[in-house]
């Protein structure tokens, strides 16, 4: 579990179920979800789809109302609220979808001043607010062009700005990322990740990307079923082979089945005796045990190098003589055949 103080805690999710009632049949989206987000960090929140991610922070920004459960953002249970009280509180909230919708007959400036014109500012103010948020996002020379102009990343950088305007406390992104090609992507999440720092914003990731957990949360949620089946620090979770997370966040290539035995294992664990894949090679070969690798996946995640290696055997009875040789080295090997 995350934990911290109630003073340090931007956003608290308790028990939160959400309860769909389709023509008789009924779905649990959301089955008793905690979460704690300290202010200033980057929560994840990944699942496959159909987990309840959507509906979780549609529950969030106030879109649904969750059949039982609190979500507390600075100390006020937000479930409870109606009305002016609930438009007051979804403010707190800046959202980021996976298309920024922008809306076509407006300038990326203008695009940014939509809510606060909504929101009721005066034209002086809504002007000096989107060149901060221009610079910001690094938009400044492209204030006057409209979203036919810009690319998909300086689109998904004006709704970001767009999300930011009012000064929410929260960043809820829907997917931020995933319309968006690999350099793209870095570049956004770099972004997400300099606003942090620089505004101590708080930011909600909900995706299905492993690199975006990967590249720039603190902390993360699996939601499976509705409920969270795991969630914890990255730095911790990323360490722990045994985890269901580990094997999210550092998917690894599953070879073709082909009937050769294969043993994958964990590296970077703080137990392991072996830490690089050559020293796990020459630990087997060392023993008379013929081995190659089959796919690797190694990145420094959270500070810490971790990975998993599947080691290919050229002879199946050594199996077991293998598996024990890396189970007393700490790197929790599975026959993965
Ligand atoms: N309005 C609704 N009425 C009935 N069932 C719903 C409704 N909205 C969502 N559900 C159901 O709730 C469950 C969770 O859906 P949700 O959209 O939150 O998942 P998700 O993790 O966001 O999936 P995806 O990644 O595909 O968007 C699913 O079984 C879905 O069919």
């Amino acid at each position: 579990m995350v934990e911290q103080s109630s003073a340090g805690t931007a956003l608290a999710v308790r028990d939160l179920t959400k309860v769909f009632d389709a023509r008789g049949t009924r779905v649990t989206a959301l089955d008793a979800v905690s979460l704690t987000v300290p202010r200033g960090e980057i929560h994840g929140i990944v699942g496959r789809s159909g987990a309840g991610k959507s509906t979780l922070i549609r529950c969030l920004t106030g879109l649904e109302s969750p059949t039982s459960g609190e979500v507390v953002v600075a100390g006020e249970d937000i479930t409870a609220l109606r009305g002016a009280e609930l438009r007051a509180a979804r403010r707190r909230f800046g959202v980021v979808y996976q298309h920024a919708n922008l809306l076509d007959s407006r300038t990326a400036a203008d695009n940014i001043a939509l809510p606060l014109e909504v929101a009721g500012w005066d034209k002086a103010d809504r002007d000096a607010r989107v060149t901060e948020l221009l610079d910001l996002v690094g938009l400044t020379d492209r204030a006057g062009n409209h979203p036919g102009q810009l690319s998909g990343g300086q689109q998904q950088r004006v709704g970001i700005a767009r999300a930011l305007a009012a000064r929410p406390e929260i960043l809820l992104c829907d997917e931020p990322t995933s319309a968006l090609d690999a350099a793209t992507t870095g570049s956004i999440l770099a972004l997400l990740r300099e606003l942090r720092d620089r505004l101590g914003i708080t930011v909600v990731i909900i995706t299905h990307e492993p690199s975006v957990v990967r590249e720039i949360c603190d902390a993360v949620t699996l939601l499976g079923d509705g409920a969270v089946v795991e969630q914890g620090r990255l730095s911790e979770v990323i360490a722990d082979p045994t985890t269901r997370l580990h094997r999210e966040l550092i998917p690894l290539v599953e070879p073709a089945t082909d009937g050769l035995v294969r043993l994958q294992v964990a590296l970077g664990h703080p137990d392991s005796t072996v830490g690089s894949i050559d020293g796990i090679i020459a630990l087997l070969r060392h023993e008379g045990i013929e081995a190659d690798v089959a796919a690797a996946t190694v990145e420094t995640i959270a500070g810490r190098r971790v990975g998993r290696l599947l080691v290919e055997l050229a002879d199946a009875t050594t199996t077991d003589r293998a598996r024990d040789l890396l189970e007393q080295a700490r790197l929790h090997p599975e026959v993965a055949a």
